[in-house]
């Protein structure tokens, strides 16, 4: 079917399709969408929406769960399949999260619960205007943003594998579907998280990113959703939490699994429902929000053991994204190399090191527990070792390629030597002050906690007899990435 082109004209009336059987519903959608400047064509079931889609274009469709004649969740498949140019979104009955969901799978680009608050549905109408020109989903849509290229290219890669999740990546950013990004530490979830929000239209807008593991629990809520001033001691001033933080953009859940079960009812809520309580605050405060979340566990294998939430679980992972391990990707190694060693050259002033191809060898068949992430660390370490040579395999120090590896035990005792002071010189640091000397060691023993434990934080903090969190809040404050 061919789909006429969208009036280029910047004050050509734009259409809107409001499909509901109740009519007070449909009389209150067109006011708002009118009152936005939009004109609204009404159909009370899905035949008569079918006939008017036929005969004219929408900038946008908002239609009802349950329609005389069949189910919404039938349009917006029609819809996504025939009209892909046109954004469908969902009106639900409150707290159906089930219909919510669905609607989602089938194509809908949002939902709004009833009853309906005028504000989120204003928020909803603004983000499918800036859908348009439309532009179907899939190939074209790349060209249709000017910064998505630029973005996508930042996600490096020339493997079918990256070049598949790319593409994912174009149509999951159309979409205001929650997305759930596994994959292991360090395999770049954040950056496929930051590509969907520049890539989507809230570009614009925030993207917020939050370590779940690193909040200390009992500041949790008040972290998410604000506190007002007087909430509890120490609330001096009223607080904007993340979820405010994030208003209009994007909010990226990482860690997610580590959120304790109490939060996970709250966060739910606050999902389903589009607002937040603050702490203290007696009302809700509307928020548009999109939630990404990622975590490198097994999120499916913690619902079964009755650790995380099947309903969260359910709501979050509207659309799954795999982030394939390094190993499996190989053919992405040279075009990493290259662009972590010009930036390294870049960063310190200093001209771009050859690897020799020793070097590029040893890397192939290297195994990458730590992923991206890793093959950066290595990078760093063996370029600020790097003479005017250039950069050889030993230069590398790849675990596997280091003499047979240790005992436990041996290892234990070797992480001791090095959480052990006496055992290093002051002289030989590269700072003599007291706290730099502190900073280097705890830098020498996190380093190599990791590497003991193939870059599982949580091993490598148990090892150290320290708390995941209080791992992580070191590793930012030491800047090892
Ligand atoms: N395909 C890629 N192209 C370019 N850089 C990448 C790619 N994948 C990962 N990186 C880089 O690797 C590093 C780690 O990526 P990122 O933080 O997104 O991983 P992660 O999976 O979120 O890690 P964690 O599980 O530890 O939170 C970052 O510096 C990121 O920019």
């Amino acid at each position: 079917m061919s789909i006429p082109a969208r009036s280029p004209q910047a004050n050509a009336p734009i259409c809107a399709l409001v499909v509901d059987d109740e009519r007070d519903i449909r009389e209150l959608l067109v006011l708002t969408l009118g009152r936005m400047g939009l004109k609204c064509d009404t159909a009370s079931s899905l035949h008569d929406a079918r006939a008017l889609l036929k005969r004219n274009q929408y900038a946008l469709c908002l239609t009802d769960m349950r329609l005389s004649d069949g189910s919404g969740i039938e349009l917006v498949q029609e819809i996504s399949q025939l009209y892909a140019q046109t954004p469908v979104a969902m009106i639900t009955a409150f707290g159906n999260q089930e219909a919510a969901v669905g609607a989602l799978k089938a194509g809908a680009f949002d939902f709004v619960s009833k009853p309906v608050d005028l504000a989120v549905l204003r928020g909803l109408v603004q983000h499918a205007l800036k859908l348009g020109p439309a532009a179907p989903a899939g190939e074209d849509a790349p060209k249709r943003a000017p910064v998505a290229g630029a973005v996508a290219s930042r996600l490096l890669g020339q493997s079918a594998a990256m070049a598949e999740l790319r593409a994912t990546l174009t149509k999951v950013a159309r979409s205001q579907a929650p997305v759930y990004i596994a994959g292991e530490s360090g395999v770049g979830k954040e950056l496929v998280a930051r590509t969907i929000h520049d890539q989507g239209m809230r570009a614009a807008a925030p993207f917020v990113p939050v370590n779940c593991g690193a909040i200390p629990t009992e500041l949790m809520e008040s972290e998410f959703f604000g506190h007002r001033k007087g909430a509890f001691t120490g609330a001096h001033a009223d607080k904007t939490g993340l979820f405010q933080a994030a208003e209009g953009g994007t909010l990226f859940l990482d860690e997610i699994a580590e959120l304790p079960m109490s939060m996970q009812v709250k966060l739910l809520r606050a999902i389903q429902e589009k607002s937040v309580r603050p702490v203290g605050a007696n009302t809700e405060v509307p928020v548009d929000v999109r939630i990404l979340s990622a975590t490198h566990k097994d999120l499916a294998a913690l619902v079964e053991e009755g650790r995380f939430r099947h309903d969260l679980y359910y709501r979050i992972n509207v659309i799954e994204l795999r982030v394939p391990p390094l190993r499996e990707r190989r053919e992405d190694l040279p075009v990493l190399v290259d662009a972590i060693l010009t930036r390294l050259a870049t960063a310190q002033g200093r001209l771009r090191p050859e690897l020799h191809s020793d070097a590029m060898e040893a890397l192939a068949h290297y195994t990458f527990p730590g992923n991206v992430r890793e093959l950066e660390n290595i990078l760093e370490r063996a370029f600020a070792l790097a003479d005017d040579d250039g950069i050889r395999a030993a230069d590398l120090r790849l675990p596997e390629a280091r003499p047979a590896p240790p005992s436990l035990a041996a290892q234990a005792s070797a992480a001791a030597a090095t959480l052990d002071p006496s055992l290093i010189d002051p002289r030989e640091s590269a700072s003599s002050a007291l706290p730099g000397f502190i900073e280097e060691i705890e830098r020498k023993a996190i380093e190599q906690a990791l590497v003991d434990n193939r870059y599982n934080k949580t091993k490598a903090a148990a090892q150290l007899g320290i708390t995941f969190r209080a791992l992580r809040y070191k590793l930012k404050k030491l800047g090892i990435d």
